[in-house]
């Protein structure tokens, strides 16, 4: 069945509207947020809307967009613009993908499963966390012929035999791209959870520890350390597990041989902020990056991860691939991010919002809310595919220094 151009969700919203039926959650994407807040605890709404410090971070994300306004041609006779993009070589129906965000059973009991599932329905890659609180193989099963990359927090180097055994589970169970995260070897100072005493990892149901759980060479170590099973002692081993994947203190650049040694696939660093970092991105033999500051919710009065692209893709968009992420709320902003450079973006607290709202519903409703909005945004503008020949600069004006 052909898949039908994501500007249609507006005909099921109005044809809906004549039978009297209105919709449930908000299409204004900033209400998810307020929608999320009546549903969640208020320990799960602060952990998915904190940011570090006073949120500066968080703020310079969403400024940043507001520095760049798209300008439209007329007359360009075109159909509705393609969003499809290619990355690694492959193609892919939208530059649109779920982030990779951890503890998903916090914000709904079928957490992980539905965003996988409604990632897979709508055609959009699906990230898995390294926090997440379902497994490696239950994620896959429910992304099920979706397409999925698996995202590592990476343990230091005395636990190198798990990194190697992450990986080799997630490419047992066709996770395609590994995407390593650079930003978060600690988490940063957030006040909300804080003000909250709530760390999503300890937890006394422990959630978000799926994947240290189930793995075999964690688990065969945690009962060599303790002369007993994981199971027996469930507090201890999942701040170990946090331990682990938490180590504290970064690697090096020197290091990532390693990963490479071990994923024979396309490999991301998410977390790039600098020209410099991206080049050697490049010369360690990375395929790809993620321009993202975490949604500021590591390092606060840090730039907007927008205000870094332009430098970043001008030195090194021929080299590999770049995706964005930190801040995107809107069709707009994801034309802009591709039009600075960037291939696919990345979705975060929204969809997470949608999860909380409705589950695999929800996440399927921001999925289609926002690649309509982007759709028609382009369509509007004159701009005839999200490729990087028509969606580049020349489409935008900068609007303060
Ligand atoms: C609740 C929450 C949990 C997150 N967990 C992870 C994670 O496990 N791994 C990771 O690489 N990034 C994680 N992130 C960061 C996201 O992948 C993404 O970079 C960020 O949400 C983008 O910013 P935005 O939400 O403002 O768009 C998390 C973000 C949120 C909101
Ligand atoms: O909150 C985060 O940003 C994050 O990356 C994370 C995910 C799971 C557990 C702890 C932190």
């Amino acid at each position: 069945m052909a898949t039908l151009s994501p500007h249609t969700y507006e005909n099921e919203i109005y044809a809906d509207g004549l039978k009297g039926i209105k919709p449930t959650i908000s299409f204004n994407p900033l209400e998810w947020e307020s929608q999320a807040k009546e549903v969640l605890s208020a320990d799960s709404f602060g952990y998915v809307w904190g940011s570090a410090g006073l949120r500066e971070t968080d703020d310079n994300n969403r400024a940043a967009f507001r520095k760049w306004a798209i300008v439209p041609s007329r007359l360009v006779k075109s159909d509705f613009p393609s969003l499809k993009t290619t990355l690694f070589g492959e193609e892919y129906d939208y530059p649109i993908a779920i982030a990779p965000v951890g503890v998903q059973q916090i914000f709904h009991p079928d957490g992980e499963i539905a965003a996988a599932t409604a990632a897979c329905k709508q055609n959009v890659t699906y990230i898995l966390s390294s926090a997440s609180s379902t497994s490696i193989e239950n994620v896959a099963s429910a992304n099920d012929n979706g397409s999925r990359w698996f995202q590592l927090y990476w343990p230091s180097n005395e636990h190198d035999d798990i990194t190697v055994s992450l990986l080799q589970r997630a490419k047992a169970s066709g996770y395609k791209v590994l995407v390593v995260t650079l930003d978060t070897y600690i988490l940063g100072w957030r006040p909300s959870d804080l003000c909250n005493a709530f760390n999503p990892f300890l937890r006394p149901d422990n959630i978000g520890v799926d994947l240290g759980f189930t793995d075999p060479v964690f688990r065969r170590q945690f009962r060599e350390r303790h002369q007993k099973d994981v199971e027996e002692d469930l507090g201890t081993a999942a701040a170990e597990w946090a331990r682990t994947i938490f180590p504290g203190t970064s690697h090096s650049w020197e290091d990532l041989q390693l990963l490479r040694k071990h994923w024979d696939g396309p490999i991301v660093l998410k977390g790039i902020q600098t020209a410099q970092d991206a080049q050697r991105a490049v010369d360690a033999g990375m395929q790809g990056i993620v321009v993202s500051n975490h949604g500021g919710r590591q390092q606060d009065g840090g730039i907007g991860s927008l205000d870094m692209l332009p430098e970043i893709a001008e030195a090194t968009k021929d080299k590999l691939e770049i995706i964005f992420d930190s801040g995107i709320r809107s069709g707009a902003d994801i034309a802009k991010a591709l039009a600075l450079g960037a291939k696919m973006v990345l979705i975060g607290r929204p969809y997470v919002y949608g999860l909380a709202i409705g589950g695999e519903d929800g996440v399927s409703h921001v999925l289609r809310s926002l690649l309509g909005d982007l759709e028609l945004t382009l369509h509007l503008a004159g701009i005839p595919s999200a490729s990087p020949e028509t969606l580049n600069k020349n489409v935008l004006r900068r609007l303060t220094q």
